[in-house]
C-alpha cells in the first residue's frame, strides 16, 4: 500500500473534521489566565490540556514553537511531548516555525521538523522564502520523499507584511506579478510538477484572512486548480477577520484552506475552551454548507 501524500491526509482530515486547526501557544497573558506556571512546566500542561480537550472535535494543531524554544532545552523537551500526544491522538501537526536561510542551513532545519524519526518530526512545517524561493529546495525535496508538507508564507496575515510583500517586482521595464503573488506561483507549479495527477498537492502557501488579496494581485482561483494548493490561513478571531467570511474570503479555494485560530480560543482557559470549539466549529461548518 502507497502512504498517502500529505495534501491528501490533510483533505481526508477536512473531510471529516472540518477546516480548523487550533493553534497551541502559549503566551506568558494566557498562562497565567490557565493558572499555570510561566515556564516549560507550564507550556507542557498548556499543549496537553488542549490536546486533550480537542480530541474527536477538531483534527489539525499548529504548535508555535517559539513560545517553547523561549525556555531552551526544557522548552524543546516539552514541545517533543506535546508533538507525541498530538500524534497519538490522531491530530495532523503543523509546527509553526516559520524558517528560513540559505539553502544549506536550512537543509539542518528541515532534517529537524520533516525527517521521520527525529525528536522534532512533524506533519509539516512553516518556511519563510524571502532569501529567494530557490533556497527552499532541501525542505521541498524532503517533504516529497517523507510525505510531508510544507507551509510557504506569501501574504502575512500581520498589516507590517504590505510593505514587501506587496512590492511589483520589475521584469525588464515591466512591472511584474507582487512578491506575494510570485511566491505562490511557485508553489502552484511546483505542486503542478510534483503532484500531477493528484487532486491535491503538499505544497502550500501561508495566506492572511486578512489581507487585501486585490492589493496582493492573488487570484485564489490558481490554487484551486488541481492539484489544488492548501492554504495555511491565519487572522481569524484576534486578528480581525470573520470565520464566517471564509468562503467570501477565498472563493473556490476556501475547500483547501486550513482555518487557523489561537488567542481567539485559548482565552477562554480550559473551562471554555471546549465550548469556544464547538462554536468556532458550527460557524465554520455552517460557512461551508
Ligand atoms: O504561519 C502562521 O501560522 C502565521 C502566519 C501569519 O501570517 N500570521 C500569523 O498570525 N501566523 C501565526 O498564527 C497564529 C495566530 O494566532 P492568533 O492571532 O492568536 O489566532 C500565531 O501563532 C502566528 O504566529
Amino acid at each position: 500500500m502507497t502512504t498517502a501524500t500529505f495534501g491528501e491526509r490533510l483533505a481526508a482530515t477536512t473531510d471529516r473534521y472540518g477546516h480548523l486547526c487550533v493553534g497551541i501557544d502559549p503566551h506568558t497573558y494566557l498562562l497565567e489566565r490557565w493558572n499555570l506556571p510561566i515556564s516549560a512546566v507550564g507550556a507542557h500542561e498548556f499543549g496537553l490540556r488542549i490536546i486533550d480537550e480537542l480530541k474527536g472535535r477538531v483534527g489539525i494543531v499548529k504548535p508555535q514553537v517559539a513560545f517553547y524554544e523561549r525556555f531552551g532545552a526544557n522548552g524543546y523537551k516539552v514541545l517533543e511531548d506535546v508533538f507525541e500526544a498530538a500524534r497519538a491522538a490522531g491530530l495532523l501537526v503543523i509546527a509553526d516555525v516559520k524558517r528560513g536561510d540559505v539553502g544549506s542551513t536550512l537543509e539542518a532545519y528541515s532534517e529537524a521538523w520533516l525527517t521521520p524519526g527525529m525528536p522534532l518530526e512533524a506533519d509539516a512545517m512553516t518556511l519563510n522564502p524571502y532569501q529567494g524561493f530557490d533556497t527552499l529546495a532541501h525542505p521541498l525535496e524532503m517533504a516529497e520523499e517523507h510525505n510531508k508538507g510544507l507551509f510557504v508564507l506569501a501574504a502575512t496575515s500581520n498589516p507590517e507584511s504590505a510593505s514587501v510583500q506587496t512590492a511589483r517586482r520589475v521584469r525588464g521595464s515591466q512591472e511584474g506579478r507582487s512578491v506575494a503573488g510570485g511566491i505562490a506561483a511557485r508553489a502552484v507549479l511546483w505542486n503542478r510538477d510534483r503532484f500531477a495527477g493528484r487532486t491535491k498537492g503538499s505544497v502550500g502557501v501561508v495566506i492572511g484572512a486578512t489581507v487585501d488579496l486585490e492589493l496582493l494581485d492573488i487570484d485564489v482561483e490558481d490554487l484551486a486548480t488541481e492539484p489544488d494548493t492548501p492554504i495555511l490561513a491565519p487572522g481569524f478571531g484576534h486578528q480581525g477577520a470573520a470565520f464566517e467570511d471564509v468562503r467570501r474570503i477565498f472563493g473556490s479555494s476556501a475547500e483547501n484552506v486550513i482555518v487557523t485560530s489561537s488567542r481567539s480560543l485559548l482565552e477562554n482557559g480550559l473551562e471554555g475552551l471546549g465550548g469556544a470549539i464547538d462554536s468556532q466549529v458550527k460557524v465554520l461548518r455552517e460557512a461551508y454548507k
